[in-house]
């Protein structure tokens, strides 16, 4: 197959040039540049030293072209892009994965209030799937892929919600990310002398992941109001961290507890469940894995659940190549490493 990457330069992209590149149904990879570059020739290995014998060349983006010459395309760009740019592809039933939010949310009214931008048109966003591998049964053409701390907390939370195990107003969630999540863009919060030795909370219920991480639990359990949402940035480079808070419902064991969550991922590949103890950030670090760990204490009634994900693996690219794999009937594991990068 050949495959098309848009934005293979920043950091979600290059991940998924690597990824692609090993991928073994994956024979060849063309890189786009922004709508009207010019047509000098740039390399990927310029903009990329870590790429210095990958001397691909970044061509601009016509869709014209890339539809007939490859035969999926990727979008590794950030929002507001791709609303812009995809009503050929989707016009066409051309196979694209979206790494950015412009199609994750159905409603154009919740997207323009979280993201402060216009959003694409409705009958664009209904030809959409949402993208969270694990429950992704109609993968259609276009698939907008989750956001990071949208997956991580999804994955944690879809036991619960479907099997109807937690007071539907009762969920917190405390999530932290290393400074990749951000993007390879420099801003304040994101200079080392500010991140070094430090913690930051930011974007307190204001954070664009919020309702993309409604609209999917609502789909799971009607009666979930909202959640209480924090995201933390942390001084590492890669990796989420959430920790998931939720009173039980009346009459509740662990063993059930555990039983919905081995059955609801028996047959998630990427999942990784611990029966004891919580999983950290190295665990899964280098791979497309999202660990769960889980506790219930009677005495406060409180489930405490905690998952992670490596950003731009589960996060982004390696759920990228996941949602792929669905896409193009290949196995699910296909071109995605099979341990993390440990130590
Ligand atoms: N980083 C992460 O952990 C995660 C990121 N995502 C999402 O993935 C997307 C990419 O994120 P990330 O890799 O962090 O971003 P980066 O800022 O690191 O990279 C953005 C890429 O998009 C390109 N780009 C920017 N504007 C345009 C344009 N108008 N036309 C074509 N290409 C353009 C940039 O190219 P150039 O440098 O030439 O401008 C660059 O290659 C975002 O939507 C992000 O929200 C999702 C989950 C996790
Ligand atoms: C650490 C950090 O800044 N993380 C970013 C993750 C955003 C992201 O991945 O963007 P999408 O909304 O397109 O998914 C943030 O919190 O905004």
């Amino acid at each position: 197959m050949r495959v098309g990457i848009l934005g293979a330069t920043g950091y979600s992209g290059a991940v998924l040039f690597s990824l692609l590149k090993q991928h073994p149904q994956v024979t060849e990879i063309d890189l786009y540049g922004h709508e009207g570059q010019s047509t000098a020739r740039r390399l990927l290995a310029d903009e990329i030293p870590a790429f210095s014998n990958a001397a691909l060349p970044i061509v601009p983006f016509v869709p014209q072209d890339i539809m007939a010459t490859t035969d999926c395309l990727f979008c590794a760009t950030p929002a507001g892009i791709t609303k812009n740019l995809m009503e050929p592809f989707i016009a066409q039933n051309f196979p694209v994965i979206d790494l950015s939010g412009d199609y994750r949310l159905k409603d154009p009214t919740q997207y323009e209030k979280w993201y402060h931008k216009k959003a694409a048109p409705s009958h664009l966003l209904k030809e959409a799937a949402y993208g969270l591998s694990e429950f992704l049964t109609h993968p259609g053409h276009y698939i907008a892929n989750p956001g990071c701390y949208a997956t991580a907390t999804l994955l944690g939370l879809a036991p619960l919600a479907l099997k109807k195990l937690i007071e539907p107003t009762s969920i917190i969630v405390d999530a932290k990310s290393g400074i990749s999540g951000a993007g390879k863009k420099l801003s304040a919060t994101s200079h080392y002398t500010f991140i070094n030795e430090n913690a930051c909370l930011y974007k307190i219920n204001e954070h664009q992941h919020i309702p993309e991480i409604m609209q999917q639990l609502q789909q799971w359990n009607a009666a979930i109001p909202a959640i209480q949402f924090t995201t933390t940035l942390i001084p590492i480079t890669r990796g989420i961290m959430v920790t998931i808070y939720a009173k039980a419902a009346a009459g509740l064991t662990a063993t059930q507890i555990q039983a919905a969550y081995a059955q609801v991922y028996a047959q998630s590949p990427f999942v990784r469940l611990r029966n004891h103890g919580f999983p950290t950030i190295q665990d899964v670090k280098g791979s497309n894995y999202c660990d769960i760990g889980y506790n219930y204490n009677p005495k406060t009634n409180t489930i405490t659940v905690v998952a992670t994900i490596d950003n731009l693996l589960k996060g982004a690219a390696g759920q990228a190549v996941q949602n792929f794999n669905k896409l193009s009937g290949f196995t699910e594991t296909a071109g995605l490493p099979e341990l993390p990068s440990f130590p």
